[in-house]
Parts: C-alpha cells; sequence; structure tokens
C-alpha cells in the first residue's frame, strides 16, 4: 500500500514528535488538537511552545481542530492522546474512517473496565481495520532533538508494519518488527509503574545496586505478569520490554519518574501529579494492575509496595526495607521454578 498520508491524533509532546518525522520523512503529515492556539503556533510558526518548547518543526506539518478534516483520506492514523481520552477520541471520529485506513496506538495505558489495552479499544470500534501499537524507549523531548532512538511496530498486519518502517525511519529513528501485539503493548503500560518506583529510590538517594535490583526485579515481575495474562514474556526482552524499562526507570525525563521522584521526596500525590501538568500513565496503571493482580492472585511486591506509598501514604523507605524481608525467591522464575526453590 504505501502511507502518502498520516494523521496524529493528539498534541502532546510523543504526537507533535511521530508528527514531525513524518512530515520530515514527506508524508502528507496532519495533527489533531484540541487548542487553538498550538494549533496555529503550529502552522505559523512552526512551534508546539507548550509541549516541546525550542523545537521547530517541520513547516509542512499541518495541524488542525476539525476530526472529521483531520482523518479523512488518511492512510494511517496515529492515536497519541492519553489512555482515559482514547475511547472518547476515537468514538469521536470513527463516522469518518473506512476500512482501508490502518490506526496505530502510542498511548500506553490500560482501560480498567475489562483491563483492555488501547488497541483492543481501537479494535472493539473498528473491527476490520488494521491495527497496530508503537512503543519502545522513546523519551519524546530527546527525539525531538534528534538524538538516536529505536521502537517497534507490533501488528499482525504485515503491510502495516511494513508501511509504518518506512515512513517513521529515518537517520535518528530506527522501527523494528514485532507481531506480538499484546506481548508490545502490554511492556509499554506495565513499565511506568516501575519508572514510579525508581523515582522513589533516586529520591532517597539509594545506590547504584539498588537502582539495578529494582529494574531487574520489575522485569522479573512485569514477565510474571504477562505469563499470567497469557502474553509472551520473550517480547519482554526486546525494546519496547527491557529497553523502555531501563529508559524510564533512569530518566528524569520519565513524567512517571518524576511523579515518584516528587513522591520519595515528600510530595503528595495530587501535589507531584499537579506540578508535572503533563500525563504520567503510570498512577493508574499502578491502581488498576494491584486490582488485577490481587484478583488474580499474581505475586508482585513492587506493585504492592509501590500502591501503599501512592494511594496511602506509606514511607518509601519504610516500604522498600520490608521487601528485602520478603520469602525466598527464585532468580529466572523460568529457568527455576518457584516449587523448586
Ligand atoms: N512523551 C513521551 O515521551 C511518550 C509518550 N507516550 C505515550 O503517548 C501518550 C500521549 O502522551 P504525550 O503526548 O506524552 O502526552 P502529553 O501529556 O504530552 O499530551 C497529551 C495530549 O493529549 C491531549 N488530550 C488529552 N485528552 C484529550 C481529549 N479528550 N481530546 C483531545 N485531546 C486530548 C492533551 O491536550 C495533550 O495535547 C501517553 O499514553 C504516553 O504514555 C509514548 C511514548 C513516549
Ligand atoms: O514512554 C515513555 C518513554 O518510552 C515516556 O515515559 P513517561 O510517560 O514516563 O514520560
Amino acid at each position: 500500500m504505501g502511507i502518502r498520508t498520516a494523521t496524529v491524533i493528539g498534541g502532546g509532546s510523543f504526537g507533535t514528535v511521530i508528527a514531525n518525522i513524518l512530515a520530515d520523512n514527506n508524508i502528507q503529515a496532519i495533527q489533531w488538537l484540541r487548542n487553538p492556539d498550538i494549533a496555529d503556533a503550529i502552522n505559523q510558526q512552526h512551534l508546539n511552545p507548550q509541549y516541546l518548547p525550542g523545537i521547530a518543526l517541520n513547516p509542512a506539518l499541518r495541524a488542525t481542530n476539525d476530526l472529521e478534516e483531520a482523518v479523512t483520506d488518511a492512510d494511517v492514523i496515529f492515536v497519541s492522546v492519553p489512555s482515559k481520552s482514547v475511547r472518547e477520541v476515537v468514538t469521536a471520529f470513527a463516522p469518518f474512517i473506512t476500512e482501508r485506513q490502518a490506526l496505530v496506538s502510542t498511548t500506553k495505558g490500560i482501560e480498567p473496565d475489562g483491563f483492555h489495552l488501547m488497541s483492543e479499544v481501537i479494535r472493539e470500534i473498528f473491527p476490520n481495520n488494521p491495527i497496530g501499537v508503537l512503543s519502545g524507549p522513546n523519551l519524546a523531548k530527546e527525539i525531538a532533538k534528534k538524538e538516536l532512538a529505536a521502537t517497534v511496530i507490533a501488528s499482525e498486519n504485515s503491510e502495516l508494519r511494513r508501511d509504518v518502517q518506512e515512513s517513521l525511519s529515518c537517520a535518528y529513528f530506527r522501527v523494528y518488527a514485532s507481531n506480538d501485539l499484546y506481548g508490545v503493548e502490554l511492556g509499554g503500560a506495565l513499565k511506568n509503574i516501575y519508572a514510579i518506583v525508581s523515582g522513589f529510590v533516586a529520591a532517597l538517594g539509594m545506590g547504584e545496586n539498588t537502582k539495578s535490583m529494582i529494574i531487574t526485579r520489575s522485569l522479573a515481575e512485569m514477565s510474571r505478569f504477562a505469563v499470567a495474562m497469557g502474553a509472551n514474556p520473550l517480547t519482554f526482552l526486546g525494546l519496547s520490554g527491557v529497553g523502555d524499562l531501563v529508559v524510564t526507570c533512569m530518566s528524569p525525563l520519565s513524567r512517571n519518574f518524576r511523579v515518584g521522584y516528587a513522591i520519595g521526596a515528600g510530595k503528595t500525590l495530587d501535589e507531584a501529579v499537579n506540578e508535572l501538568g503533563e500525563v504520567a500513565e503510570g498512577v493508574n496503571t499502578l491502581r488498576y494492575v494491584r486490582a488485577k493482580a490481587a484478583e488474580s492472585g499474581i505475586y508482585m511486591p513492587l506493585v504492592m509496595g509501590a500502591y501503599e506509598v501512592l494511594f496511602r501514604g506509606a514511607d518509601p523507605r519504610a516500604v522498600a526495607q520490608g521487601l528485602m524481608k520478603g520469602e525466598h525467591a527464585s532468580d529466572v522464575d523460568f529457568a527455576l521454578p518457584k516449587h523448586e526453590i
């Protein structure tokens, strides 16, 4: 098929970065967003001053507030709004879409009713369209500065995978393919929880061994959850799993890390979220995953500890010390199962 025209739904930092790469690659790119002032700034000054201040955008990128105009005739539509808005926004543009148009979610979150990932929400609304997920270690503010980065396009549709690889690959952005849509998407949602935990650890001034332990045990916990949900844990060894976990657990550019850091430094959750002014998906994901783990009997001590700190005001250092006294465990569950320890 090949992509000639593409639309990005969402005016935040990641949507803007993706729309800008598309325009740089000579795809006719349209960005839909709600705020008319930001749309004007993109069209006239080629800037998104709220989300990517100081970054010069491609003058060919066009922004609009008109949803019908934005999506009609787009070969592919990238959905890049926070997870709590995905169903509402996708439902709003559904009447203007035909079955040939592909939809790709970049949103790393979960819908609590039914524990649905965003591609599942999109699939429910568009049962016959090609659907994909774009996820990886992709801090928008670094990509905006053209720092080298890689991502994953996951889809069961090989044509869509190839089209997205071709339309987004450039000198500073490399796109790998996967056919494990669920695994890629689940990794992107789960790692936000552990970025919050890593923020606590950094704020408490804990050591490098501690940080490494947290990241590695986070991967073990994510994989355990993935297996319980029927996903392939091998996918977590790729960019959308380990890759995204490492970057968000290590970088103060991660909004989830920053929320954890602020709470570790003594702020309340409300203060931390309000100061951020951007979405930190991990806060809600933590609530939903904790409920799912409790309901399904999945052992997730980091999730349980983080929940106590975020929502019940527990002291993060005391929670960390409590975790050190957990029952003896296996390093890699898949190699040495718990019952064989
Ligand atoms: N920023 C990043 O580095 C990356 C973000 N993501 C994911 O992309 C998604 C979007 O994130 P960002 O662009 O960073 O968020 P952001 O916080 O920078 O911006 C969100 C945008 O969505 C808009 N929005 C919110 N609700 C809306 C609604 N009901 N209708 C229309 N627009 C609405 C906001 O006005 C804003 O323009 C999140 O799920 C995030 O996890 C994925 C990869 C990297
Ligand atoms: O998903 C991201 C990087 O891959 C962005 O992380 P934050 O949402 O924590 O900023």
